[in-house]
């Protein structure tokens, strides 16, 4: 068994957000000593404060761009989970060099204050839009995942264990297609759809949690964690929520955003190749070898395996009754049909 939390101190960045909020109460229910929020925003902050309410929850503004507010927040911590970041893909292509500040330069503000401080384990948060990276977005996590990597490689004699985890679609994550479709479901709105035939990977707001705590209980430097998620068409989610929600499927075809894929991958042949299995997941490890590339004739065994990618167009695919089970399960879903009367839209 991996390390505890229990009496320990954790700091989460982006610590207000969806998955902030979600991993702090577990911490909580777990036993940890203190956990520290980090965000820029104060109110919510303050939001997350009453509602939680607990003495052993602590907040700290300040940005992951700016190293001393991440050096600070970091002094005397155990564990980093880092979640912070800019996650929209449309907005990070209008505004990339922000992509690169934040997902890119603060995550490496985490690193190297976590290293300084001698944090025990970070576990940075990445996404599938990280492989064969095409928007701003993917690309900076992908970098993201390289300075996780070059620190394990660059500092073999660290006592910081910094590792990835990468995911897909959390369902009815702030900001995403979910509260979209039932926001405009409710308000009488033919839902838009950007390409009905367009796939994702989906995993439940629980199920990212898990991860990132499988990935803190056995992380080695430089290791990359992918969940073996289950994906869906666009479509096939539009008309999944319109059963839930009891109205006719009906939807507006608006086409793909700035920078969108069609399907993603989670994790590339390359990397599967030298994948370890752990049931829900796999681990990917680094390549800790140095630059002498002639140094590998000596070696005892040269793997030259290639794979197919995981990818959310070939995933195990839920269809529609199946969404409609895994959507009902979703608590905010089930507070969002609670205060909801099919027969106003009449
Ligand atoms: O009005 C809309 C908006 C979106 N979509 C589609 O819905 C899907 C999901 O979109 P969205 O919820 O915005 O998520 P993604 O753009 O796929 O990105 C999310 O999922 C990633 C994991 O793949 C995370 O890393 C990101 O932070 C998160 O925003 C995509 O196929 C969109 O094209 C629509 O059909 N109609």
């Amino acid at each position: 068994m991996g390390a505890s939390t229990v009496g320990r101190r954790v700091l989460i960045t982006g610590g207000t957000g969806s998955f902030g909020r979600a991993m702090a109460r577990c911490l909580l229910d777990r036993g940890v000593g203190e956990v520290r929020v980090f965000s820029r925003d104060e109110a919510k902050q303050d939001v997350m404060r009453r509602t939680l309410a607990d003495g052993r929850v602590g907040y700290y503004i300040g940005d992951v761009r700016d190293y001393d507010s991440v050096e600070r927040a970091t002094r005397g911590v155990d564990f980093v989970f880092h979640a912070a970041a800019l996650k929209q893909v449309p907005s990070c292509e209008f505004f990339p060099l922000e992509a690169i500040r934040t997902n890119v330069l603060g995550s490496a503000n985490v690193i190297e204050a976590a290293d300084r401080n001698g944090v025990g384990s970070v576990v940075v948060l990445s996404t599938d839009k990280a492989v064969h990276p095409i928007n701003a977005m993917g690309l900076s996590k992908a970098m993201m995942e390289k300075v996780a990597q070059a620190h394990a490689r660059n500092r073999p004699r660290s006592g910081t264990v910094v590792s990835s985890v990468r995911y897909g679609n959390v369902m009815y994550s702030r900001g995403s297609v979910i509260p979209l479709f039932i926001e405009q479901i409710k308000a009488g709105v033919v839902p838009t759809v950007t390409d009905p035939g367009m796939t994702r990977f989906l995993i439940s707001l629980a199920d990212s949690v898990e991860l990132v705590e499988h990935a803190f209980q056995h992380a080695r430097a430089g290791d990359v964690f992918v969940r073996k998620a289950a994906a869906c068409t666009i479509g096939d989610l539009v008309a999944a929520l319109c059963q839930v929600f009891e109205v006719p499927v009906k939807y507006d075809v608006i086409g793909l955003r700035h920078g969108e894929k069609r399907d993603e991958t989670m994790a590339s042949g390359e990397e599967l190749a030298r994948a370890e299995d752990f049931g829900d997941f796999y681990r990917v490890s680094a390549d800790l070898r140095e630059l002498n590339y002639a140094s590998r004739v000596a070696e005892e065994r040269v793997d030259c395996r290639y794979l197919s990618d995981f990818n959310s167009s070939t995933a195990r695919r839920l269809d529609v009754p199946q969404l409609v089970a895994l959507l009902r399960t979703i608590p905010e879903i089930r507070a969002e049909l609670a205060s909801w009367a099919p027969a106003m839209m009449l």
